[in-house]
Order: C-alpha cells, then structure tokens, then sequence
C-alpha cells in the first residue's frame, strides 16, 4: 500500500517506520528542511525500544510535493495548527480514492479536513503510542500503544477496519472504533490532564501521577471535558475516563514519557496544542453556558508560559 506519512515528526516517523518495517511503500512528507535534509542523506535514525536503528524511508519537504505518485493512504500527524496548510501542500498525492486519517490529538479536526476531502474518504481516530524528537532526523521510541479508528462517511465501515488490519500488520495494535466520538474526548481528557500539567509543572506523567492533588484535579476536569460533551452527543463516563487517564501515570507502561506539549514549549519553545485541547473545551463551556474554570485556567497558564519563553 503507497503510504504518505504527512507530518513526520516524532508520531509521524514512529508510524513511518513501524509502516515501513512491515513491508508498506512509505514516504514521509514534513515541513522541516533540517529534518527532511538529515533523513534524505542518513535515513530516519530511531531508538526504537532500546536498540539503535536506521529506516532508508523516501522523504519530501512539504513545499516540494509533486503530482508523479498518488497515495492510497495518507496519515496526518501534524500540530493541530498546521493542519490546515499540510491539506492544502499535499493535494498533489491525493486521488479520487486516497483514504485520509487523521490521529492527531484535540478536537473538532472533522471540520478542518472536510473542506479539503471528501467525506467518504475521511476516517478520524487517536493513537496512545507516543514518541519523541530527539533532533532532526532522529526520534527516540519506546513503550507499546494502541490506535481506534472510525470512518466519518456511510458505507465506508469496511475500509476503516481494513485500515485497522493494515496498521496492526504493522504491530501498531489498531481497532475500529463504532463510537469514534467517544474515543476523542476521552482521549482528549488524557491530553487535557497529562500535557498541559507535566508542561506547568515540568514532570513527566509518572511523577504528577505521585502527587497528592493529581487525582482530584484529574476527576475536575474530566466531569469539565464531560459537561462539553454531552452537549455533543457524547455521553463520557467518567468513572472510566478518570482510570483511562490515570493508567498513563504507571512508569512501567508510558508513565515516563514526557507529553508532546512537553517536548513542544519546555524542549523547543514551540507553540502548543492547548487552544484545541483545554482551550477547545473552554470554547465549547462558552457557547453551551457550562463553567470550565480548570479548562479555563489551564489554558491561561500555558498561553503564559509560551509568552514567557517566547514560543513561537
Ligand atoms: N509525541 C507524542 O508522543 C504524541 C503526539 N500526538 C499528537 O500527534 C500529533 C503530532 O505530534 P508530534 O509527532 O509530537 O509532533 P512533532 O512536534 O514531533 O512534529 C510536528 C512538526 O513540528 C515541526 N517541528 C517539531 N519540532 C521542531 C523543531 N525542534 N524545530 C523545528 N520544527 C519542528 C515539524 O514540522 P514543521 O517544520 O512543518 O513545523 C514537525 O514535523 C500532534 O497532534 C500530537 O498532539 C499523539 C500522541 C502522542
Ligand atoms: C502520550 C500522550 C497520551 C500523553 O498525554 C499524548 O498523547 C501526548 O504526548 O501528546
């Protein structure tokens, strides 16, 4: 199958070269000339659960994309923010067929992608594997993960599990979700916990985990995340989510990851994630009339510290 990786940072080449390693065609496409440049001349270097290793994967800097080769598939794991402009660079590699799935975190992406594909041609999902930039070309890999997938257009059933099986062929653990909706807001919750407060407090997951507060202002925000949702048609348990979000704190699974808004305002003084995460659940408390003081504080606090140390 032709894969496109579009956004090949630390998630986009953890799946490249998972795709990769089990036999698909891949190339990665990325808007970071350093990146592109290191991985065209020495390959795409991981540690990939403690061994080092090198994946020859063929690479395009997103500006230079050309027409020559249409994808089956293509993978979006940019940042949220750079969504939109990756739809548009990659249009050359798209076919009347080419399937579009979308794994980043936060929430609404639907309505960004659909100005761009056509819905039959749209399946949305989130991943639990994580990864991280070592530098440019270099990613660092470890811990196991899952992917859940759903189609957005009728019919299209039979192509997100399809889609499943061709991932998991791979090792990446995928399934198809019948409540994609679900899946996002409670994966939402992981992000609007772990990323923002491992990022405030410069910690990684298993140590907020061992403070005292971490329950109680874990359970605060999902019964927030909830409040938006159900206004969405989405009805989260909460009882469950909380212990979805929590299980990230075991530092024999994914405890000891640092979360990608982390890796993105501590490591690189980079812009966040946060206005489609908390910040999306705060737009929603707004417009719905439902309080969000945690979302909204949570939000604040990053957007301080990215001007703090002058994200851009
Ligand atoms: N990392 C993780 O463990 C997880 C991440 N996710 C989600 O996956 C999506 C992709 O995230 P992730 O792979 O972490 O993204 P990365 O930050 O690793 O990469 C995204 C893009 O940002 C740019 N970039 C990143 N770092 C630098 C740098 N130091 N200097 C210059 N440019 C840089 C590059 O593109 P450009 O030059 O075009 O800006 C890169 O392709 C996000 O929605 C994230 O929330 C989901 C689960 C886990
Ligand atoms: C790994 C995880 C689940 C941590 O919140 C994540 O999605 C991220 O790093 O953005």
């Amino acid at each position: 199958m032709k894969i496109i990786i579009a956004g090949a940072g630390a998630m986009g080449s953890r799946f490249g070269i998972m795709l990769h390693r089990g036999g698909n065609d891949v190339t990665l496409v990325d808007g970071w000339p350093a990146h592109v440049e290191a991985i065209r001349q020495n390959g795409l270097k991981a540690n990939f659960n403690g061994e080092d290793i090198t994946e020859h994967i063929p690479v395009m800097l997103q500006s230079e994309v050309k027409s020559d080769t249409k994808a089956d598939l293509i993978i979006l794991f940019t940042k949220s923010m750079q969504l939109a402009q990756m739809l548009q660079d990659v249009k050359p590699l798209i076919a009347e067929n080419t399937k579009i799935l979308c794994l980043l975190n936060g929430i609404g992406h639907e309505d960004t992608i659909e100005k761009y594909i056509p819905m039959k041609n749209i399946f949305i999902g989130n991943t639990m594997w994580t990864a991280g930039l070592v530098g440019p070309g270099e990613v660092k890999l470890f811990g196991n993960g899952s992917v859940e997938l759903q189609n957005l257009g009728q019919d299209q059933e039979d192509a997100a599990k399809d889609l499943a099986k061709t991932l998991s062929e791979s090792g990446l653990n995928a399934k198809y979700s019948d409540n994609i909706h679900y899946s996002i807001y409670r994966k939402a919750c992981v992000n609007g916990t772990m990323n923002c407060l491992c990022s405030i407090l410069d910690v990684n997951m298993a140590e907020f985990g061992a403070t005292k507060p971490a329950h109680d202002i874990v359970v605060t925000v999902v019964n927030e995340f909830a409040a938006v949702a159900k206004h969405e048609g989405v009805d989260l348990d909460v009882k469950e989510v909380v212990e979805h979000v929590e299980s990230c704190f075991d530092p024999d699974t994914i405890g000891k990851h640092y979360p990608s808004m982390y890796q993105d305002l501590i490591n690189n003084h980079r812009l966040t994630e946060i206005d489609y995460i908390n910040g999306a659940v705060s737009r929603k408390g707004k417009k719905y009339n439902i309080p969000t003081p945690y979302c909204d504080l949570l939000t604040q606090l990053i957007h301080c510290k990215e001007d703090i140390l002058g994200a851009k």
